[in-house]
């Protein structure tokens, strides 16, 4: 579905990603791993078209390299970026219109799906996207992603800063996205667990280069030693 060919990427004199090649198959969930500061988000920030960077990348045999970011999200790749970026001063509904008027088709109404998905959204919809906790954040930013009907899921660091209950309330909701909703999933993700809990396929950043990758059972403790633990 998504494949990255020899991809570098610099800020400024440094050079940040090196020659990184990745596959996304459909259907899969794959959670990109690596220890802070590795690179991770600025590969996310290259595939939405949010930072340049060389390679290639054809998503569903498109080449994206010279597409601007809203046509990569309208091609069906949402984003949840880190921090989860929702509008504080907007409400709940208004964050979600945001996601509606970046579609191709237009839609007049938030997809029933969303709510749903995150009942809470549907009891906060008069509420300002600041007065919802960290984890009603969360959801809606993936709501808000949700509502463009992407085929492809990019979020990035999803349980960050939120209770452990909710955290595993994300969890459910990615399966769910993954295997009910067959939506492709890429993640990045630092914990563990959680990221054994959901996902199918791993890849590993360290120092910008791709280290390891392969199926979830293959992430042995000796990667997690070498490449993930600080
Ligand atoms: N705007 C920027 N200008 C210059 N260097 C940057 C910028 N943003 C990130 N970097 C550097 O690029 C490298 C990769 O950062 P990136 O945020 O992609 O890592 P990460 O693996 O996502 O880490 P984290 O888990 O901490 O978010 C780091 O060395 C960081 O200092």
């Amino acid at each position: 579905m998504l494949e990255i060919r020899r991809l570098n990427q610099f800020y400024g004199g440094s050079h940040i990603l090196w020659d990184v090649d990745m596959n996304i198959t459909a259907g899969s969930c794959t959670c990109l791993m690596g220890r802070n500061g590795m690179g991770k988000t600025t590969l996310l920030r290259c595939i939405m078209g949010l930072l340049p960077s060389s390679g290639e990348m054809v998503y569903d045999g498109q080449d994206l390299g010279r597409l601007a970011a809203d046509r990569r999200a309208g091609l069906g790749i949402g984003y949840v970026p880190q921090g989860r970026e929702i509008f504080s001063q907007l409400t709940v509904e208004e964050n979600l219109r945001i996601g509606l008027s970046a579609r191709r088709n237009k839609l007049r109404d938030i997809p029933e799906q969303i709510f749903e998905l995150f009942p809470v959204l549907k009891k906060m919809l008069r509420r300002r996207g600041g007065d919802l906790s960290g984890g009603q954040q969360q959801q809606l930013a993936i709501g808000r992603a949700l509502v463009l009907e992407p085929r492809l899921l990019i979020l990035d660091e999803p349980t960050e800063g939120i209770q452990p209950n909710i955290v595993h309330e994300i969890g459910d909701i990615i399966l769910r996205l993954n295997k009910e909703a067959n939506l492709t999933v890429l993640l990045v993700e630092q914990k563990l667990p959680f990221a054994r809990r959901v996902a199918s396929e791993f890849r590993i950043l360290d120092k910008g280069r791709v280290v390891a990758s392969g199926k979830i059972p293959q992430l042995t403790d000796e990667l997690v030693r070498q490449h993930l633990t600080v």
